[in-house]
């Protein structure tokens, strides 16, 4: 049983991936380059739980623990030596995550498992990059990751069914449902995402229908959750723009990102992160 998870990257994600562990009562170690990003993960995952507590799903007190089971670091090594699994959730750049997993599998215990949190990147090639491809995998969790009910499991092409197995495991644990899917460019859930989400950000660049009327027509015609533009600006314009051009290069151009996105990064503008995408925030 994997007892001691450690999170690499304390982003919108890597918080989000922490705070679940740590609501499972699992001990969790969170590393990120600056002592600023784990604040703000930090802050995140102090947000989300008063959100629980408000809700009556948590008390003050377990909120208070899950918190305490949170140990941060700034040292790599520290942090991520003597755990059981570690979960990755940098940026979405290839050469990054590999960098990343060279570094955890020199850190890391023999038998240790390592995690990619990737939208859509091969697993198999960030395998490659460590002496142990059997036990890399990826565990695609998503947004926001202590309500969101799925963990969609990727087996690389290298990964053993020990290691899914132990995965699934932790995800039950942890309270998640599982698919297991094969470790192709999207895997399932983000191709079937992009789809929709890209077509839509096509009919708001042509002026088909207002920001508002498209995310309003997903909502209550689709009976989707939340429209198409608010979502990507809570999933991040950056993250949209990586993950538009690494399917394109797979699949070509029914996955070429917008003008308008492009801009939107360029202006440093990523959606809920930076307070302007598609809307305004005031948070
Ligand atoms: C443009 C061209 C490019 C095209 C190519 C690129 C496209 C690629 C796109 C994908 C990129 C990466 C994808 C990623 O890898 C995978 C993903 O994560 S995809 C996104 C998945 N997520 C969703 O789809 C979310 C959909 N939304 C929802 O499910 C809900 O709206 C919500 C977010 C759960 C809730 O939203 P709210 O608007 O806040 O609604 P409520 O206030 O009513 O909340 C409901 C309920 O949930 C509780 N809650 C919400 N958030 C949190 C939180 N962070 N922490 C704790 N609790 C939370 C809230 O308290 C409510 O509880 P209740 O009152 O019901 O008890
Ligand atoms: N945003 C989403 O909705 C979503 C959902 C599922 C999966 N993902 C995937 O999760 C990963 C992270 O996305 P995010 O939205 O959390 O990004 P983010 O930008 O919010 O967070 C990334 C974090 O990684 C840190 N970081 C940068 N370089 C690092 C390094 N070398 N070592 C450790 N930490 C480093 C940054 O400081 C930042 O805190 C990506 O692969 C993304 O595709 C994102």
């Amino acid at each position: 049983m994997a007892k001691t998870i450690a999170v690499v990257g304390a982003g919108l994600m890597g918080s989000g991936i922490a705070q679940s562990v740590a609501m499972a009562k699992k001990s969790v170690r969170l590393y990120d380059i600056s002592e600023a990003a784990l604040e703000k993960g930090i802050a995140l995952i102090q947000k989300s739980l008063s959100r629980f507590v408000k809700a009556g799903k948590l008390t003050e007190q377990d909120a208070q623990q899950t918190l305490q089971r949170i140990r941060t670091g700034t040292d790599l090594q520290e942090v991520v030596e003597g755990a059981d699994v570690v979960i990755e959730a940098v940026p979405e750049d290839l050469s990054l995550k590999k960098d990343v997993f060279q570094k955890l599998d020199r850190y890391t215990k023999r038998e240790a498992i390592l995690a990619t949190n990737t939208s859509e990147l091969s697993v198999t090639a960030i395998a490659a990059a460590t002496t142990r491809p059997d036990k890399v995998i990826g565990m695609h969790w998503f947004n926001p990751a202590p309500v969101m009910k799925l963990i969609e499991i990727v087996k690389g092409e290298t990964t053993s069914e020990e290691t899914v197995a132990v995965i699934q495991q932790l995800s039950e644990e942890i309270g998640k449902e599982t698919v297991i899917v094969k470790d192709r460019q999207g895997f399932f859930t983000t191709r079937a995402i992009a789809a929709h989400m890209i077509e839509c950000i096509r009919m708001y660049e042509e002026g088909v229908a207002s920001a508002e009327d498209i995310d309003k027509a997903v909502r209550l015609g689709l009976n989707y959750p939340m429209g198409p533009l608010e979502l990507a600006d809570m999933v991040g314009l950056d993250t949209m723009l990586f993950v538009s051009e690494n399917l394109t290069e797979a699949y070509g151009d029914r996955f070429r990102a917008p003008q308008i996105l492009r801009k939107l990064v360029e202006a440093g503008h990523l959606g809920r992160k930076t307070g302007k995408g598609f809307y305004t925030y005031n948070e």
